[in-house]
């Protein structure tokens, strides 16, 4: 959002008071009903990762979905914290924390969070890179419960695809549709670094696999894939060895 539409949803605000962004029940962000969706943790496997599995906050449908896009696509900056919350729960439920603290110091010096990337044109219809506030407060909650030194880094960039996501056939095609245009920027190294990728929605898991090889290839151990949302597993695999086998994380 730029600063007039911001200055004007402010406004709208104060002569609007909002609703839950999932629900509209009145007055809050995002209610505790809705706030549950967030936290029902799944693990779905993927050996491209250290930790061999990634892992979602809920199942991206209804009032998940709802508000993600309130959030994502219209410029409902409020959810920030909720959604940042939903994400450092999610380091812990799925053993994120014990992982990094376990193998910190023994051959990787620095842990980096890393938003994946949108594109330029979502980013300018935004007038912001979303994940970035999400990869902030995670990286500040796994310095206060590992001890280690956590950092983000803007290391991707995804230089655009057409049409998004939604709009293809699967996995295979968004896949090559992807192909080369996820990159580490020039002027970032990910050498010897243990890196955990934060995305928003999980769909294909494309985008995904995509930054994860990408920033593999330039020295990179990737621990792990933590994101807000996915669609239901089953019925997008990338190949037979990267099936998706959803399980629930207790
Ligand atoms: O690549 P898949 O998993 O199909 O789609 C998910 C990606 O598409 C984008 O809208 C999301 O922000 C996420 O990065």
């Amino acid at each position: 959002m730029n600063s007039m539409a911001r200055a004007c949803s402010m406004v709208v605000n104060l002569l609007f008071p909002r609703g839950c962004a999932g629900c509209d029940k009145p007055d809050e962000v995002l209610c505790e009903a809705c706030r549950a969706l967030f936290s029902q943790p799944t693990a779905q496997s993927f050996d491209g990762v250290a930790m061999q599995r990634w892992f979602a906050c809920g199942w991206y449908h209804g009032t998940v979905r709802r508000a993600v896009l309130a959030w994502k696509d219209h410029g409902d900056e409020e959810c920030d914290r909720a959604f940042a919350d939903a994400i450092c729960a999610l380091a812990k439920a799925s053993g994120v924390i014990d992982f990094v603290r376990d193998r910190h110091g023994s051959c990787h010096d620095v842990v980096v969070v890393v938003p994946a990337p949108s594109s330029p044109a979502s980013i300018r219809r935004r007038g912001r890179k979303h994940m970035m506030p999400i990869a902030k407060h995670l990286a500040g909650f796994l310095r206060e419960e590992t001890g280690c030194e956590v950092t983000v880094r803007d290391a991707l960039e995804n230089r655009g695809v057409k049409g998004k996501s939604v709009q293809t056939s699967g996995a295979a095609q968004r896949s090559q549709r992807l192909k080369g245009h996820v990159s580490v920027c020039p002027s970032v190294s990910l050498r010897n670094t243990m890196v955990i990728l934060v995305d928003d929605i999980v769909t294909t898991g494309a985008t995904m696999r995509s930054c994860v090889e990408t920033m593999r290839k330039e020295g990179a151990t990737v621990v792990t894939v933590l994101a807000l949302a996915h669609t239901p597993a089953g019925t997008q695999k990338v190949g037979p060895t990267q099936a998706w086998s959803r399980t629930q994380v207790q």
